[in-house]
């Protein structure tokens, strides 16, 4: 290995052109919101009665929550850094065989909504690295406790044995065998059960069909009692960390969900371009891949590319401490989950290095065994820092982002790693109620973690740095989204319905600071989206799934995070199906919004807000041409509804003409028409 110093550039570091635009746009930005501050100010003075008070009010309101909200992604803008690795030099710092060794964890919890097929493929593509295979360890985590997942892995060993050399002697890149091809009910889950481990593959014992070694493949059932709890992801990431600190004990921890497949052999030694620069590895927590994903439509109608969390977003973390974790695709360096940087003496938080793997040819001797079960049983971490000081941090349901952040809080740092070829691939929710689900589930997460003694504002500020506290802070309080959509929502339009005016007058100079606010704020949300690679159509339904979000997600989640507050039980981690039938597949091809699944109440409130910006419009409109002079008093009201009117179409297609098994159900319809007749009638009583 060359000495430390005179190692040759693993990887390369740039600053964003733009900063300086960016940074004197904020200023600029900055300036026109505090004067639409003083504005509402004023209003709420001059406010004739309490009724418009209390209007002026709630506009202030939801534009300071605005206003908070583009401060924390301020933090994002500051300082992104794009960086680029050269694995075509690693040769030149270490020897193949002197490599780290690595584990991969892989997750899974449901075998319904996670078919162990999709499993299977994920753990041969991983086992398919180009990487020696006698350093590389496959281990299972299956919190199902499935007797059909662990079937299916005992035939996928089999397999590995043909698919393995297969891919080496083709040269496939893609080496999860579905990928490449595609071109029962005798089992049930168990609410209790013992902790089961199986040693599928041995790589010093088992050999492929052309005789070279295999992998290690390691199937990890946990213990499981009523009584203990099992902290979801996380409880079954640090089982895993023990158990295979019992067994292989790799220096470098690769975490993967099970339906995210290695979509490129090379990504470990990309990985490792980081991890064994010596300028770096002391503190480098992981290498954060980012998640992307298969079976996206074309114009990607419900968002789930996440674009701004998975892509953009990291970047600009990545100018400072690093990139928040986000559950799969990244590489660990496994002495980060023992402590922090700074309580530890240099040379405990050693940077990855090419030892540290214990002897891999007896994990499957009875010793090893017995110490790995012991740590897998759920009293294991009773009275020990699990959890809290060490492995993956509970709290949260979202265990990833609370795990990097605290992470980042002890001193740690990360990097995020964005190749051109994905280096894994996933599935999305290709439904409409699952994918606003599953942001509801991150958004109460994320509220566990604003609402706890950890707040990313005070705690996070102080122990990174500002700027990782507001990027924090910017998740955290994801959910509070809801107060401004909800009010820009209903609002401006009950009162255009009325007549009442609630902003300047047309071509005024106070409305030209409204259309700055807003159109510059769209205008930079394009253009990042549009750097990122996407397109106007998916930086279109990007924006729209925003403000879906906001009085679906967003308002339901934090209602649930309230009552949760309250003592009202709720559901947990519920985990995102990855099994679609004929029907809402096509729906999603055909890029059609799917209402059908069930009578959701997120469909609830997009059909009432829906009805009420289109009911609002008409009126307004018609009053306007009928008394030219209201026109202009009230045209900031008809642009907001009739930007939502234009935002909600697939809404009104699925509730008047649309037959197809994904309308909206007639239910839904009803009550929502029910709910907004109560939203207008609301002013009646007031007056
Ligand atoms: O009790 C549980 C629940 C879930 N999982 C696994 O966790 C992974 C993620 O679950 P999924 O339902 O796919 O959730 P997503 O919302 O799609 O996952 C995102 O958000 C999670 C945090 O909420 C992160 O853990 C994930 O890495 C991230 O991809 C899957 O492999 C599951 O099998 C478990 O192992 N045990
Ligand atoms: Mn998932």
């Amino acid at each position: 290995m060359a000495e430390e110093g005179k190692q040759p550039l693993l990887n390369a570091v740039q600053v964003d052109p733009l900063v300086h635009l960016n940074r004197a746009h904020a200023v600029l930005y900055a300036c026109a919101i505090l004067a639409l501050l003083y504005h509402r100010l004023l209003s709420m003075l001059g406010a004739p009665t309490h009724l418009s008070f209390l209007l002026f009010l709630s506009l202030t309101i939801a534009d300071l929550v605005f206003a908070f909200k583009w401060v924390l992604t301020q933090a994002f803008r500051w300082r992104p850094v794009r960086r680029r690795e050269f694995p075509e030099r690693l040769a030149s710092v270490a020897d193949r065989k002197d490599w780290p060794a690595l584990d991969v964890f892989i997750c899974t919890a449901d075998p319904y909504k996670e078919p162990p097929m999709t499993v299977v493929n994920t753990a041969l593509s991983v086992m398919g690295f180009d990487y020696p295979a006698n350093k590389l360890s496959v281990y299972v985590s299956d919190d199902g406790g499935s007797q059909l997942t662990l079937f299916a892995f005992m035939e996928a060993a089999r397999f590995a044995r043909y698919w393995l050399p297969f891919c080496r002697e083709n040269g496939l890149v893609d080496r999860s065998p579905e990928a490449y091809f595609s071109s029962s009910s005798a089992t049930h889950v168990l609410g209790e059960r013992c902790e089961k481990i199986k040693v599928l593959l041995e790589s010093s014992r088992d050999a492929d069909i052309a005789d070279n070694p295999l992998p290690n493949l390691i199937y990890v059932s946990r213990e499981k009692r009523r009584n203990y709890d099992h902290h979801f992801k996380a409880g079954a990431l640090n089982v895993l960390i023990r158990v295979s600190g019992e067994m292989s004990n790799a220096p470098v921890v690769l975490t993967l969900d099970c339906d995210m497949y290695s979509n490129d052999p090379q990504t470990p030694q990309r990985a490792l371009c980081y991890l064994l620069d010596h300028n770096k590895n002391a503190k480098l927590a992981f290498v954060q891949f980012p998640q992307r994903f298969k079976g996206i439509n074309e114009h990607d109608i419900y968002g789930s590319e996440l674009k701004r969390l998975f892509q953009i977003n990291p970047v600009g973390m990545d100018g400072f401490r690093g990139p928040s974790y986000v559950g799969s695709g990244s590489f660990f360096s496994r002495c980060c989950f023992h402590g922090s940087t700074s309580l530890l003496p240099q040379q405990a938080s050693q940077p990855v290095d090419s030892t540290g793997s214990r002897r891999i040819n007896l994990i499957s001797s009875e010793a090893v065994l017995a110490n790995a079960h012991r740590v897998a049983s759920c009293s294991y971490e009773h009275g020990t820092k699990w959890g809290y000081k060490v492995g993956m941090r509970y709290g949260s349901l979202v265990e990833d982002y609370n795990t990097g952040y605290r992470l980042h809080c002890e001193g740690w740092e990360s990097v995020f790693c964005n190749p051109q070829r994905p280096a894994f691939l996933g599935d999305v929710p290709t439904n409409f109620s699952d994918s606003l689900n599953q942001t509801k589930r991150w958004c109460i997460g994320l509220l566990e973690v604003a609402f706890s003694k950890y707040c990313p504002l005070s705690f996070g500020c102080k122990r990174a740095s500002l700027p990782m506290g507001l990027h924090y802070a910017h998740y955290a309080f994801w959910g509070l989204w809801c107060i401004p959509l909800s009010i820009y929502a209903i609002l401006p339009q009950v009162t255009l319905a009325y007549g009442v005016p609630l902003f300047p007058k047309a071509f005024e100079p106070w409305w030209y600071l409204y259309v700055y606010l807003f159109l510059a704020a769209y205008a930079q949300d394009l253009v990042d989206f549009l750097r990122a690679k996407g397109t106007f159509r998916q930086w279109w339904n990007d924006q729209r799934m925003w403000m879906v979000r906001g009085v679906a997600s967003y308002l339901f989640g934090v209602a649930e995070f309230l009552l949760q507050h309250v003592g009202v039980p709720t559901v947990g981690f519920n985990v995102t199906n990855k099994v679609m039938d004929g029907e809402q597949t096509m729906l999603y091809n055909n890029r059609c919004f799917d209402f059908g699944a069930d009578d959701s109440p997120f469909f609830v409130s997009l059909g009432t807000v829906s009805i009420v910006n289109l009911t609002s419009f008409i009126v307004g409109l018609v009053r306007g041409m009928r008394q030219g002079d209201i026109l202009r008093d009230v045209s900031m009201q008809l642009l907001i509804s009739g930007f939502v009117v234009v935002n909600c179409w697939p809404i009104y297609e699925a509730m008047a003409w649309r037959r197809d098994a994904g309308r909206m159900p007639v239910m839904v319809t009803k009550a929502s028409l029910m709910l907004a007749g109560a939203i207008y009638s609301i002013p009646y009583f007031i007056l």
